[in-house]
C-alpha cells in the first residue's frame, strides 16, 4: 500500500466559541485524488489552512510528507501546491509571464523557467493563450493557469478549493480530466474539496464527507453507503394503484424491509402515474418477491417494482435531509 502523505489526527480549531474542525482524523495516501465534500461553512477550508500551515490548530496533530506544518511551514509550501477558489495574478501581464514569475519566486533559474512555464501552458491547454493577458481569460481558462501556477514548483501534493467554482460545465470537465490525468501519470496526490457531488464522484478514489467540523464518513461510495445508510442500503420502489394502511404494516413486515413510506411526489422525473401510489421501500437485502407478494395478497394492483443502489449525490441528500438528529445517531456510527 502506497505511503501516507498526509496524516490528521484529532485536529481541533475553534473560532471564539464556534468549532470549525471538530476532532477530524485522516489519512491521505500518495497518489491519491481525494475529495473534501461538504456543504459550505462545514470546515474544509480551515482544514486547508491548517495542512498548509496558514492557520494554527488548536489541538490534534498534523503531518504533511513527515512534516508539521505549523512548525515548518516553509518546508510544506514546497512541497504542496495550493490553489486557492480564486487566484490572484497579474492581470496586465500574460500568462507565460505570471507563471515565469511564480517559477522565479521558487528559486527557479530563468531558462528553466521559460521551459518548464511552455511545457506546463501545454499540459494544461493554454499554449494558444501563452501570450495573452490574464485579465482576458475566462474563468476556466484562469483556474487551468492556476493549475500550471502550482504545478511549476513540481510539488508532491496540491491542494484545490472548489477549483471548479463558475466554470461552465464543458470547462468543468476539461479541468477535472486534466487534474485525474495529472494525478495518474505522475503519481500526484490530490486533495480536492466541493460541495459539487458529481464532480467529486467523478475524479476522487475516496471522499470524506464534513459537516460541521466533523469527517461522518470516508472512503469509496460502497463504502459511503454502508458506513452512512447501514439500515437501508437498498431502495426497492414499488408502485401500485392504493397503499392502505394494512399494506404498509405487511411490508413493514417483510424481513429485511427497513422502512416504508409513500413517496410525495416532489421529484418530478419520480412522480407516479396519476391514481397510482409509489412506495418508497428501504431493505438491508432484495427481498423484492417477497415485497411483490405482500402487494399481490392484499389486493392491491402492482405496476412496477424497481430496486436501486445509491449513488453519492443521494446518499448525500438523504444525509443532509436527515437533520441533526439523524446526523449526530449516524455520526456516532460512523466514528465506530
Ligand atoms: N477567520 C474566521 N473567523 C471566524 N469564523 C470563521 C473564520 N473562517 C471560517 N470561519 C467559520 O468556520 C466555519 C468553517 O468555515 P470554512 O470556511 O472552513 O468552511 P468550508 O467548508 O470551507 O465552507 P466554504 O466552502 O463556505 O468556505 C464556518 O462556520 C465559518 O463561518
Amino acid at each position: 500500500m502506497a505511503e501516507t502523505v498526509i496524516d490528521i489526527q484529532q485536529l481541533t480549531k475553534s473560532y471564539g466559541t464556534h468549532k470549525a474542525v471538530d476532532h477530524l482524523s485522516l489519512q491521505i495516501r500518495r497518489g491519491e485524488i481525494f475529495g473534501l465534500l461538504g456543504p459550505n461553512g462545514a470546515g474544509k477550508s480551515t482544514t486547508i489552512l491548517m495542512l498548509l500551515g496558514l492557520s494554527e490548530p488548536d489541538g490534534g496533530s498534523i503531518n504533511v510528507l513527515g512534516l508539521d506544518p505549523t512548525r515548518r511551514p516553509i518546508e510544506v509550501k514546497r512541497r504542496v501546491g495550493y490553489l486557492p477558489d480564486d487566484v490572484g495574478f497579474y492581470e496586465d501581464w500574460t500568462g507565460l509571464e505570471n507563471l515565469k514569475l511564480t517559477a522565479r519566486l521558487n528559486g527557479i533559474s530563468d531558462k528553466e523557467a521559460e521551459d518548464r512555464s511552455l511545457d506546463l501552458l501545454k499540459e494544461v491547454g493554454l499554449q494558444d493563450a501563452a501570450h495573452k493577458k490574464a485579465g482576458n481569460y475566462s474563468r476556466g481558462m484562469r483556474q487551468r493557469l492556476g493549475l500550471a501556477d502550482v504545478l511549476i514548483k513540481r510539488p508532491e501534493i496540491i491542494i484545490l478549493d472548489e477549483p471548479t467554482l463558475g466554470i461552465d460545465p464543458k470547462g468543468i470537465d476539461e479541468l477535472l480530466g486534466l487534474i485525474h490525468g495529472l494525478s495518474r501519470d505522475q503519481g500526484l496526490t490530490v486533495l480536492l474539496s466541493s460541495h459539487q457531488l458529481h464532480q467529486v464522484q467523478q475524479i476522487c478514489d475516496r471522499v470524506g464527507l464534513f459537516v460541521s467540523g466533523r469527517l461522518l464518513a470516508e472512503g469509496n461510495l460502497e463504502t459511503l453507503s454502508r458506513v452512512l445508510l447501514t439500515d437501508t442500503p437498498l431502495l426497492i420502489t414499488a408502485e401500485v394503484d392504493r397503499a392502505d394502511d394494512a399494506l404498509l404494516t405487511d411490508l413493514q413486515s417483510v424481513e429485511g424491509v427497513s422502512s416504508v413510506r409513500i413517496a410525495s411526489g416532489d421529484q418530478d422525473s419520480m412522480r407516479p402515474v396519476e391514481d397510482r401510489t409509489r412506495l418508497e421501500i428501504g431493505v438491508n437485502a432484495d427481498c423484492s418477491p417477497e415485497i411483490a407478494r405482500t402487494v399481490v395478497a392484499s389486493g392491491a394492483a402492482l405496476y412496477g417494482l424497481q430496486r436501486k443502489e445509491y449513488g453519492l449525490d443521494e446518499i448525500y441528500r438523504r444525509y443532509f435531509a436527515g437533520g441533526e438528529e439523524l446526523g449526530s445517531k449516524r455520526s456516532k456510527r460512523a466514528a465506530k
